[in-house]
């Protein structure tokens, strides 16, 4: 078993800021677990809907549970007249990750948390509604179509799919789509989450704590990463050209997108079941160049580097063989992380004290205000 890393330094690692019953990360080096059950065994066993219960309603639901849960998602996708308008508004070469930050905090003005006695149903509407609106925005600023946003698809991840496309989904790609879901629903206390228990923590309202973590997760070090490895990867027609390239980035100091974890020490568990699905659509669209590349590119940085695939360098492959267009990469995982980040912000509010670090001191001692006229 891996050894958990050695956690000190900048940026608050190795810190505990908080307690979750949430999940662990990299307890035991490399494991993941959703309220104690494992990545794996939800990845293999589960539809995102449970595991999204399980996150939000603190277990998993027997049938009757989850048929009605589902039932419950599937009556709440559609958008305000008013949040269509400013959707609208919205131009095409705008990121999609602000159209979910702006469409979110937009939510909130319309349908306000009033009480903390609501946060169950505002998560839930959220979650059926956060495919509706990039996939509204997307398509009337790509297609010039206004579609309607209510489906009859049981699962987050084919409605999100028929919305885009304007038809069901292959069985093939509904399925990496919920593991997909499932895999990006948590982990612990990253800095999108902890942005949210930030918000939280001094009683804001949900939508400007989920508005806050999309934010976060914006950035290529975060959930951009996705994006940002898909725009690595797709500019290299070989596997050696590939290995060449990567060769260079490391030697000029480069960041490697889709490498490297926080916390993991040697895997990301997630980044396998990912990599077996973007075979399997690899196989399904006859690829010959982007899975050897993204097998390459993971070759050689574990060779050089010891760096090891997290769960966004398979995700890029995987996404771009399902033909999703590679800035909607990230707002998929807004609507999968959603879950944790709204379970959490239930935590922090159940045993709340504001989240309020110190910090070091590095400026200047105390000294006297010199006259505007004697300044230099
Ligand atoms: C869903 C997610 O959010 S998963 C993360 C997605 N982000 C990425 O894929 C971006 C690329 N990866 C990274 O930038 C980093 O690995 C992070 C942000 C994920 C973690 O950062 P840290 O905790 O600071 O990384 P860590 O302490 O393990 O870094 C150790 C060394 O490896 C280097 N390193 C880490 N990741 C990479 C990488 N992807 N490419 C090149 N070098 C890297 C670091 O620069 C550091 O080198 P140094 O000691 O010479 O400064
Ligand atoms: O935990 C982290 O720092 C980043 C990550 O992998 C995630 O949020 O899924």
């Amino acid at each position: 078993m891996a050894e958990a890393k050695k956690l000190t330094g900048a940026g608050l690692r190795g810190q505990s800021a908080g307690s979750t019953a949430l999940c662990t990360v990299g307890k035991s080096g490399s494991g993941l677990t959703y309220r104690g059950y494992d990545i794996h065994e939800l990845a293999e066993k589960s539809t995102f809907e449970e595991v999204a219960y399980l996150l939000l309603k603190g277990k998993l639901p027997n049938q009757a549970e989850l048929t009605a849960y589902i039932e419950k998602i599937k009556s709440l996708r559609q958008l305000p007249d008013a949040l269509k308008t400013v959707l609208e508004q919205i131009p095409k070469d705008a990121h999609p990750m602000d159209v979910m930050r702006t469409g979110c905090s937009m939510l909130g003005n319309l349908e306000t948390e009033a009480s903390f006695a609501d946060e169950q149903d505002m998560a839930d509407r959220l979650l059926a509604v956060f495919p509706s609106i990039i996939c509204y925005w997307y398509r009337f600023s790509h297609d010039d179509v206004r579609i309607e946003t209510v489906t009859d698809d049981d699962s987050v991840g084919g409605h999100f799919l028929h919305l885009l496309r304007g038809e069901k989904p292959s069985e093939l790609h509904a399925k990496v789509m919920n593991v997909s879901l499932i895999l990006y629903a948590e982990h612990e206390f990253n800095a999108s989450t902890f942005t949210a228990r930030v918000c939280a923590s001094t009683l804001s309202d949900l939508h400007s704590c989920i508005t806050g973590a999309i934010g976060s997760l914006r950035g290529p070090l975060h959930g951009g990463a996705n994006e940002a490895a898909m725009d690595m990867i797709e500019q290299w027609s070989s596997a050696d050209e590939a290995e060449a390239e990567v060769l260079g980035m490391l030697a000029r100091k480069d960041k490697i997108m889709g490498f490297g974890h926080a916390i993991y020490s040697t895997s990301d568990p997630r980044n396998g079941i990912i990599k077996e699905w973007s075979k399997k659509l690899s196989d399904d669209v006859g690829d010959t160049v982007l899975y050897s590349v993204s097998e390459r590119v993971e070759a050689v940085m574990w060779r050089e580097k010891k760096l090891f695939c997290n769960a966004d360098f398979f995700h890029a492959s995987a996404y771009h063989f399902m033909d999703i267009p590679t800035k909607l990469f990230t707002p998929i995982f807004v609507c999968s992380r959603l879950t944790g980040w709204a379970a959490h912000v239930f935590e922090q509010r159940a045993n709340n004290r504001i989240i309020r670090p110190s910090a070091d001191y590095t400026g200047p001692e105390p000294r006297n205000v010199t006259p505007i006229e004697s300044r230099t």
